[in-house]
């Protein structure tokens, strides 16, 4: 409603202004004229804070106070100081005017603007001269004062004629349109003076035609102030250079030659005003070439600002994304091990109590071999995204390196069920990987955060706890307490011993025979290692778990076969005694060890039919498919299949297993019908069977009975050192002679 009030405003005031001031005119009431007009003011005034508007406000106020001062005052506008009353309503008028219609903004040094502006008014001034003044001059019945104030007013009449054809013709509205007319109706009302010869008052005084025709032309004013797009007006943009350079050439040039062109019967001045006109021109064209280097030099300079710019810009992304690569791992996008350890550090972390969880695959190590590395990229990146989908937002979830994840928790509450959660979904959820779904479990450990305790305990802690939870067996989460620590240390103590043992001759190996029942004839010996630390021996059920942690297992095993053959060339030379050796999982993996075998049998001279390497049933199974065993059975080597039974229990597999010997596990000694099913199907694959764990008579009677070829334990003899085995080689011979 407002809005449509405000629309056509203006169109009252014009249907309301203009009736008012001829009704006053033709009742000749006055007063009402210095009410419509003040009205007027006001009206712009308040409507519009342009400084266009101000000067036109200003104008039309400077025309009221003119009026009055010709209704009061002594009448005779054409002589001064009367005469020079409407200068201000005028002037003001056509700056007002030119002001609100103006295209272009300046956007120049005070200066440049200084020149410019100097140089548009010589020009003007040029025009003036020649045209305007000269003529007035030249006029019959010239006097002073009256033809100058004449002069003035022409000159004042062109800038009105120019802001009222701007304001005509230019892209404007309704508004501008207003103002044109405006300029016309004071413009007609000086000519309609100028028509009756300067005579007289008249047309000014109230009742006289310029006299409406100025208080229309401030009603038209007050319309255009009021319309709605009035405020459009005197919105400028940038000038486009070189017009305006165009401009200030060509007042330069013509600038010169105006008095001759007003004159031209003054032929003799043609010549130094042409030459002048020239001189300016050039002058000019040479400022305006300087003008462009500059501009070019100044565009050089914006261009090169841009490209430090862009590579400001440019460093600054490459900043950001080595601060992300810092602090991220590019696998799977997760935080790394950095970052973690960074927010560890923070005080809000390290100094409340938190909790880091480590998470890692069991045997991921087999994924990789068996299917290759893309694959095992694949699976991490899948356990990442369960990580992700498991945790809540506030835990951080990391990748440490290899198969092992971090989650750092501030709720430490959380921490025992979040666990749980990850194990089972891993344990539960096989990865797909294309075709293949993989059957993975994982391990957890997790560790309290003390408050103040540094990132790196924390860490240590969580580690520990990972281990333990692998060494118990794996797919479990075990928690850190001081005991872990203690045990890492007895660890780290025995691993740092075997490493000292490899050469100083701690590690050596015990021996232990293998009879044949039926004669009770010794026909081979089992080499077993142990070490000897700080004068006691200590079980290898305590030192064999940390070599196979620490991998010192495949040194140790290489040790146990050097150590074995230099011993058992020997013996099998002799006595035809056979020597058997434990291989690790970790040898095997080694694609060297056929190789390694091979050089120690040559090093030592042990021939390859008097050496029996044993090897556990799970890990036969695993390397069925590698050439290794035939090319060491290719060499006279034979493989015996340690602990059977306990493993994968598969009596299918046997066919298809590169073995020789069958060794029955200890636990099944006591059970005859499963013995007596091993050795059938032992024998019906011509496998040589040896009994193991065989402590009484009894056991040994049962087993000569079931036919099985040979037999070992306690009841024929306990690992013994070296020199007591021979003495027991050369009983067993002698007897045997
Ligand atoms: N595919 C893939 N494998 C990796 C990457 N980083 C490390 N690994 C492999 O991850 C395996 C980690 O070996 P282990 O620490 O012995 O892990 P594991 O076989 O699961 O053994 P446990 O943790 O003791 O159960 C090694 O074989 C590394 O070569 C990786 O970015 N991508």
């Amino acid at each position: 409603m407002r809005n449509r009030s405000s629309s056509v405003a203006w169109w009252y005031a014009l249907a309301i202004g203009v009736p008012a001031v001829t009704a006053a005119q033709l009742f000749a009431a006055g007063p009402l004229f210095y009410v419509i007009q003040l009205a007027g003011v006001a009206v712009v005034l308040c409507r519009r804070s342009h400084p266009g508007w101000r000067l036109l406000a200003a104008g039309h106020l400077a025309g009221v106070l003119a009026t009055a001062f010709w209704t009061l005052g002594p009448v005779a506008p054409s002589n001064t100081p009367q005469g020079l009353t409407l200068v201000p309503l005028y002037t003001l008028a056509a700056a007002g005017t030119v002001r609100l219609t103006r295209r272009h903004r300046r956007v120049a040094s005070p200066a440049e603007l200084g020149v410019e502006a100097g140089a548009v008014v010589l020009g003007l001034a040029m025009v003036a001269w020649s045209f305007v003044v000269l003529p007035y001059l030249g006029a019959p019945g010239y006097q002073q004062v009256s033809n100058a104030l004449a002069a003035l007013y022409a000159l004042i009449d062109l800038a009105v004629l120019g802001g009222a054809l701007r304001a005509l013709t230019g892209p404007w509205r309704t508004p501008a349109r207003l103002l044109g007319m405006s300029g016309a109706a004071l413009l007609g009302a000086h000519l309609l003076y100028a028509a009756t010869d300067g005579d007289g008052t008249a047309p000014f005084l109230p009742g006289g035609t310029s006299f409406l025709l100025i208080q229309y032309a401030g009603v038209l004013v007050t319309a255009a102030a009021l319309h709605p797009a009035a405020d459009r007006l005197g919105v400028t943009e940038q000038r486009n250079t070189r017009t305006k350079l165009a401009g200030i050439v060509a007042i330069a040039i013509v600038g010169p030659l105006l008095p001759v062109l007003s004159r031209p019967t003054d032929a003799v001045a043609y010549v130094p005003a042409t030459l002048t006109a020239a001189l300016c021109g050039l002058l000019v064209l040479r400022i305006w070439l300087l003008a462009r280097i500059a501009q070019r030099h100044a565009r050089d300079a914006g261009e090169r600002a841009a490209q430090l710019r862009a590579s400001v810009d440019e460093q600054a992304a490459l900043q950001r994304r080595l601060a992300y690569r810092a602090g991220h791992d590019t696998l799977t996008g997760l935080a790394n091990r950095e970052l973690l350890l960074e927010q560890l550090a923070l005080p809000s972390v390290r100094d409340r109590a938190h909790c880091l969880l480590l998470c890692s695959l069991d045997g991921f190590k087999e994924v990789n071999d068996s299917y290759g590395h893309p694959v095992g990229d694949e699976v991490l990146r899948q356990l990442a995204g369960r990580l992700l989908l498991f945790a809540p937002e506030a835990v951080l979830v990391a990748r440490l390196g290899g198969d092992e994840f971090g989650l750092l928790l501030t709720d430490p509450d959380q921490a025992v069920e979040l666990a749980g959660r990850v194990l089972e979904t891993v344990a539960g959820v096989p990865v797909t990987v294309g075709e293949r779904r993989i059957h993975l479990t994982a391990s957890a450990g997790l560790a309290d955060g003390v408050p103040g305790n540094p990132p790196s305990v924390v860490l240590g802690d969580a580690d520990l706890a990972l281990r333990a939870a692998k060494v118990a067996g794996g797919a479990r989460l075990a928690r850190f307490d001081d005991s872990l620590r203690a045990q890492q240390s007895e660890r780290a103590r025995i691993a740092a011993g075997l490493r000292a043992g490899l050469a100083d001759g701690s590690l050596f190996l015990h021996y232990q025979p293998v009879v044949d029942p039926a004669t009770g004839r010794m026909t081979g010996v089992e080499a077993l290692m142990r070490w000897r630390r700080d004068g006691e021996l200590v079980p290898p059920m305590v030192f064999i778990p940390v070599a196979e942690q620490t991998g010192l297992i495949g040194q140790l095993g290489v040790l146990a076969l050097r150590l074995a053959c230099a011993r058992g060339a020997d013996w099998y030379r002799r006595h035809g005694i056979y020597v058997t050796v434990n291989v690790s999982t970790h040898q095997l993996r080694d694609p060297e060890f056929a190789d390694t075998v091979l050089a120690v049998l040559a090093e030592t001279g042990m021939p390859g039919t008097g050496l029996v390497l044993e090897i556990t049933e799970s890990v036969l199974v695993d390397a069925a498919d590698t050439p290794v065993l035939g090319t060491l059975r290719e060499h006279g080597i034979r493989i015996a299949i340690d602990d059977f039974g306990t493993g994968y229990s598969s009596l299918a597999y046997l066919r298809r297993l590169p073995v020789d010997i069958l060794k029955i596990d200890r636990s099944f000694i006591d059970d005859v019908s499963f013995t007596r099913a091993i050795l059938d199907l032992a024998h019906s694959q011509d496998l040589v069977t040896v009994a193991e764990g065989v402590e009484t008579a009894t056991q040994a009677d049962q087993l000569r009975e079931l036919r099985c070829d040979l037999v070992q334990g306690y009841h024929f003899g306990r690992p013994a050192e070296p020199e007591a085995i021979e003495s027991l080689m050369r009983e067993s011979s002698a007897t045997a002679a």
